[in-house]
């Protein structure tokens, strides 16, 4: 597929880039359908193992709706976004992958909350966080009233989201919002190490690593543990297990194959 609002490269590592820079990368309806459309393609290929989310430009990783596109829609065509809006934020939080947000700048909004879908973000110095929706009159509509709390805890994540705040990536990462504080110049550089030590790794157990966690956080521990020991079979039954073994047994390195 030919994308216009976003960039798509394959390979082990997948990689997503906003790319409206000129409009500080705002989720306009085309980059929302994109995006759904460029994670389905990375979900599908067998060959790449995780994938990253970021942006071009050094201002913003995605600041949220495209408040000029809004400004001029009806009711029923802003019910229509928002039916994608929301396909787009499911589709970012069910990948089935290890996801990892390289936050470049402002986050804003359902930008932020994109990076809150992912599994971790990492951040340079000059990113900046919110969910500012209060302040039009809005609830942050992407997931972030479920995502903040669960992640920096309910306390913090009211006092986010009530005052809508934007905060730096040294106070996000001192909330545990991200994992990583970089300079700008070093973001792609360390998430692409960080990637890297993940695709060396059995692509079905990185998979089912992440089911157990995502599934297992909304359960009961009993119920959890049942999925666990699920997911687990799941991995005792593939070609990588036995590699896995064979390559630890002959001293050299595991060659997966996603299967
Ligand atoms: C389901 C999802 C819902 C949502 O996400 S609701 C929307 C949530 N997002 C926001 O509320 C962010 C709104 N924008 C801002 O707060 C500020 O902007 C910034 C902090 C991002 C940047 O402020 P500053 O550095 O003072 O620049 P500037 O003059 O405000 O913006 C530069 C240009 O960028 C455009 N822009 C900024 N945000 C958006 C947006 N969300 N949608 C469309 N355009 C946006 C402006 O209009 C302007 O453009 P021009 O230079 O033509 O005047």
């Amino acid at each position: 597929m030919a994308y216009e609002t976003i960039k798509v490269e394959r390979g082990q590592v997948g990689i997503i880039t906003f790319n409206r820079p000129q409009a500080l990368n705002a989720l306009n309806t085309q980059m929302a359908r994109e995006l759904v459309a460029a994670l389905e393609e990375l979900e599908l290929d067998d060959g790449v193992f995780a994938a990253v989310l970021t942006a071009e430009g050094d201002r913003a990783f995605c600041v949220g709706a495209d408040l000029k596109e809004r400004k001029n829609m009806t009711r029923a065509e802003m019910k229509k976004q928002r039916e994608l809006f929301v396909r787009a934020f499911e589709a970012v939080v069910n990948f089935p992958k290890p996801l990892v947000a390289a936050v470049n700048g402002y986050a804003l909004g359902g930008g932020c909350e994109f990076a809150l879908g992912c599994d971790f973000i990492v951040a340079s110095e000059k990113a900046t966080f919110g969910l500012p929706e209060v302040g039009l009159a809005i609830i942050p509509g992407g997931g972030g009233t479920q995502l903040l709390p669960r992640i920096i805890g309910r306390a913090r994540a009211k006092e986010l989201i009530f005052t809508g705040r934007r905060i730096p990536a040294a106070e996000a990462y001192r909330l545990g919002l991200v994992n990583y504080v970089v300079p700008p110049e070093e973001l792609m550089t360390r998430t692409m190490a960080i990637m890297q030590e993940i695709v060396q790794n059995g692509p079905i157990a990185l998979q089912q690593a992440k089911r157990a966690i995502n599934l297992g956080l909304e359960l009961d521990l009993h119920t959890a543990f049942a999925l666990e020991a699920q997911c687990y079979n799941v991995c005792l039954a593939t070609e990588d297990r036995d590699e896995g073994l064979r390559a630890f047994n002959e001293k050299r390195k595991p060659v997966y194959r996603n299967r």
